[in-house]
């Protein structure tokens, strides 16, 4: 079996190292003897949004975020349209505030969105940084892998996300600031799209969140299989470790 990964705009959201999270998928797939075909993406080159199982897009800064609202806009139907039809989406910090629909700089001025997400972003005076602790929404995130119902990383962003009424947060914060540090909510989904602020990378620190967006991706094909436990272990205890310590100071 084969699994069609892309990552749009490699070149420009690629703040704090997200490609770990494509290096994670594939490697997960590797170790199942699932076949990863992984398509790199940016400005102006054609993409098959329907012909892709997973679509990852991640973190950049304001400037790179500017750069590439044209195009991403003009790719907007394609997307929507796959989305609509259960693509699976990994969206992190800037790529996440982008499927919303905008983000309103520290400037003033605003990037538009895809408007795909019923969020919108506004820039606050201060950024929001550091470690997370999330504990994720039960029917949001479970998958055959439930052995957390925690999520873990860092983040570092100005924009503040806040959610339109159709959509819920992936998760409550225990530890950090989430979404807008306000409101105790982190992330979204929506159908197969998760948006997240957790650079870390992500995948790597939540090995079961990986394994839940390769689930979607190969159910969403029709095939019924689950897939085969990996060995964890080191992972594992890394996610453990970090949560109790972060909760030992909240
Ligand atoms: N880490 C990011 O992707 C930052 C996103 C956006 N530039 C912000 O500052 O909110």
């Amino acid at each position: 079996m084969k699994l069609a990964i892309c990552h749009l705009y490699p070149d420009l959201l690629d703040l704090y190292g997200d490609r770990g999270n494509i290096l994670t998928l594939a490697a997960r797939c590797r170790w199942r003897g699932i076949e990863p075909v992984i398509q790199k993406a940016s400005l102006g080159e054609d993409l098959d949004f329907m012909g892709m199982d997973i679509l990852f897009i991640g973190g950049g800064s304001d400037r790179e975020q500017g750069l590439l609202v044209q195009d991403l806009m003009r790719r907007e139907n394609e997307l929507r349209k796959a989305i609509e039809n259960g693509l699976v989406v990994l969206s992190i910090c800037g790529g996440y505030q982008m499927l919303g629909k905008y983000y309103q700089m520290t400037n003033g001025e605003r990037i538009d969105g895809l408007g795909i997400l019923d969020v919108w972003t506004i820039a606050g005076a201060k950024r929001l940084i550091g470690n997370v602790v999330v504990e994720l929404d039960e029917k949001k995130s479970s998958g055959n892998s439930n052995k957390f119902r925690t999520m873990v990383g860092f983040e570092n962003h100005s924009g503040k996300t806040y959610l339109g009424e159709g959509i819920s947060p992936l998760g409550k914060v225990l530890f950090g600031h989430g979404n807008n540090g306000e409101d105790s909510g982190e992330g979204v989904r929506y159908l197969n799209v998760f948006g997240t602020y957790l650079h870390g990378p992500l995948l790597p620190k939540n090995p079961h969140l990986a394994d839940l967006l390769l689930e979607l991706a190969i159910q969403r094909r029709g095939v019924d299989t689950r897939l085969m436990e990996l060995d964890d272990c080191l992972e594992d205890l890394a996610h453990k470790a970090m949560v109790k310590r972060l909760l030992k100071q909240a």
